[in-house]
């Protein structure tokens, strides 16, 4: 007999675990910038207070995993590439982004197949994002 895992059925935001993952995972993912030297430069972008990217990032990620749309109703359209303006986000920047984004979703236990498709997801987000060579 095959143990079954739980089937991609319906969004990604339910496959994920619903808000206590996302939650979870973005947790992890700014505890990962603060502490890792590899993401130095990820972390030098962002100011001293994480706290709301934190939770800005949260209402984010729900809605773009299909869940609850958070994010919008308090902000109206996410302009994520506008809004990362004021940033500067090369290859570095973007790829230390994807490599902690990768991480953490190791971390959290976020299921094999849904963490590929959402590095690949979050690679097309993060490179649109650039704003500068280098
Ligand atoms: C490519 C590299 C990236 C860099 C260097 C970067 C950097 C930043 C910084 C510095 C902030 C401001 C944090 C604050 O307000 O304290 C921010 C906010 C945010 N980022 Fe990124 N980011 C990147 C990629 C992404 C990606 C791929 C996503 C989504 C999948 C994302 C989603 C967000 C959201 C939702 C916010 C909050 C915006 C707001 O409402 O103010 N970022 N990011």
């Amino acid at each position: 007999m095959q143990i079954q895992e739980k089937p991609p059925a319906g969004t990604p935001f339910e496959w994920i675990g619903g808000e206590e993952k996302v939650r979870a995972l973005v947790e992890r993912f700014y505890d990962l910038m603060d502490l890792e030297p590899a993401y130095a430069v990820l972390r030098g972008v962002h100011g001293t207070e994480l706290a709301k990217a934190r939770q800005h990032l949260f209402w984010f990620l729900c809605g773009w995993l299909g869940g609850p749309q958070h994010y919008t109703e308090k902000f109206g359209h996410p302009r994520l590439r506008m809004r990362h303006m004021p940033f500067k986000i090369g290859i570095k920047e973007r790829d230390q982004w994807l490599a902690c984004m990768d991480q953490a979703m190791a971390e959290t236990g976020v299921p094999e197949d849904l963490r590929a498709r959402l590095k690949e997801s979050f690679f097309g987000t993060a490179d649109w994002m650039r704003n500068t060579h280098g």
